[in-house]
């Protein structure tokens, strides 16, 4: 068990704390922080804030990922996805939300837009060599075993 701070930022009383919205959830999820309702249209792109902020401890890290609702009803996606959140990170949480839909997209203040899932990191050691073991699949590669 990881202990994780959240921080609701300033002006954010409203909002419900990201919340997992089944008992064994993967993800929490993350509600718009927009001021005004927004219209997203298709093709692009927006930077949605959450109103809150992480310390987790070195070795855990956050990637905000889609729902697949919005991705199935509407085309609504992250366009980074998985982004990531460094454990050493202060900033407000941001979703970088894409629309690869076709019928304008509204976005209200409060709405489960994206989801956070926690991960652990290996602790590692990244060594510059000359040489790299050989293996059966060599450089092969992006389809290179077929269909
Ligand atoms: O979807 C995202 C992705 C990133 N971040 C924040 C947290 C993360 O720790 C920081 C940097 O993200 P990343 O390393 O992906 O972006 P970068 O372009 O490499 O920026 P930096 O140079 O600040 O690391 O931005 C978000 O709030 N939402
Ligand atoms: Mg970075």
């Amino acid at each position: 068990m990881y202990q994780i701070k959240i921080k609701r930022l300033p002006g954010n009383e409203d909002l419900p704390t990201p919340k997992k919205m089944s008992e064994y959830a993967s993800g929490y999820d993350l509600f718009a922080s927009v001021k005004e309702n927004l219209f997203l249209q298709p093709g692009k792109s927006i930077l949605i804030p959450t109103g809150f902020a992480l310390e987790m401890p070195a070795g855990i890290e956050a990637q905000v990922r889609p729902r697949s609702g919005l991705a199935l009803k509407h085309g609504i996606t992250v366009l980074n996805t998985p982004g990531t959140i460094d454990a050493d990170y202060r900033g407000e949480i941001k979703i970088i939300l894409i629309h690869l839909g076709t019928e304008e997209f509204e976005i209200k203040r409060g709405d489960r837009i994206a989801q956070l899932v926690f991960m652990k990191l290996p602790t590692v050691e990244l060594i510059e060599v000359e040489e790299i073991n050989e293996t059966p699949r060599g450089i092969g590669g992006f389809g290179h075993t077929g269909q």
